[in-house]
């Protein structure tokens, strides 16, 4: 577990997208300076939009920028749940490339997994930023208890990403996924979390008390940070 997990509360979901805009855009100036261009891992859901839509109002070199979503429902593109549909739409018109992971839905999600890890083999690792949001379940990107649990968080070193069933389904969107394993987060060079309400305070607090036995994905996953890992929070 890092040993610097550090909160920062905000008095509303405005001001938390202003900072993290901020600091995401530091992140990717710093890499573009280092290495000539950025790797970035952003969450889908709803969560994150204030943010981006922030981030893309940032002067940046965005032809410089690759980003991916850490995780995909396996729906077509253009669907209402496809994350990477809702990235693109804030960061593909300033110039960044956004990759889509699942570029096709399909039945067999272990297959869009197979090849998903494969598309991660022709980007530069390790990320330079990982945004992670967290599901008032527990879940993070798509890790989610289900026949594919032990592999997201424990599968080789090299898979970056997998497909994965949740079991039990989340209401809020029933479907298969694609998921950066728990290897694939934790390399990153900066980890960052963000989200919103009571509810998921609670739970992400009572995962990181309870570590590497947590019963929440988002425990298992820091349990595994060895970087400084920063979450933002607003009510
Ligand atoms: O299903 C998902 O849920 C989480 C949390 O989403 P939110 O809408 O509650 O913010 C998200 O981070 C993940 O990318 C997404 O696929």
């Amino acid at each position: 577990m890092s040993d610097e997990i550090e909160w920062w509360e905000y008095d509303d979901a405005a001001e938390m997208a202003d900072a993290v805009a901020g600091d995401i855009g530091f992140i990717i100036e710093s890499a573009i300076d280092a290495r000539g261009a950025a790797v970035i891992a952003l969450a889908g859901g709803k969560t994150p939009v204030p943010v981006y839509e922030k981030l893309a109002a940032t002067k940046l070199d965005w032809k410089r920028v690759t980003i991916i979503p850490t995780d995909e429902r396996i729906v077509p593109l253009g669907d209402a749940l496809s994350n990477v549909t809702m990235i693109g739409k804030t960061f593909l018109p300033k110039g960044a490339r956004v990759i889509p992971i699942v570029p096709k839905a399909t039945d067999d999600y272990k297959a869009a997994g197979r090849s998903a890890d494969a598309l991660m083999q022709d980007l530069h690792w390790p990320l330079d930023l990982c945004l992670l949001g967290v599901g008032s379940d527990g879940h993070t990107a798509s890790i989610f208890p289900g026949p594919d649990y032990d592999e997201a968080l424990n599968g080789p070193r090299e898979r970056r990403a997998l497909g994965v069933m949740p079991d039990p389904l989340p209401p809020e969107a029933p479907v298969a996924r694609v998921t950066l394993s728990r290897e694939g987060i934790v390399t990153a060079r900066a980890l960052m979390i963000a989200v919103t309400g009571a509810a998921k305070k609670k739970v992400i607090e009572q995962a990181i008390a309870k570590g590497a036995g947590s019963p929440w994905p988002i425990g298992r996953v820091l349990a595994d940070a060895e970087l400084p890992v920063d979450i933002h929070w607003a009510p």
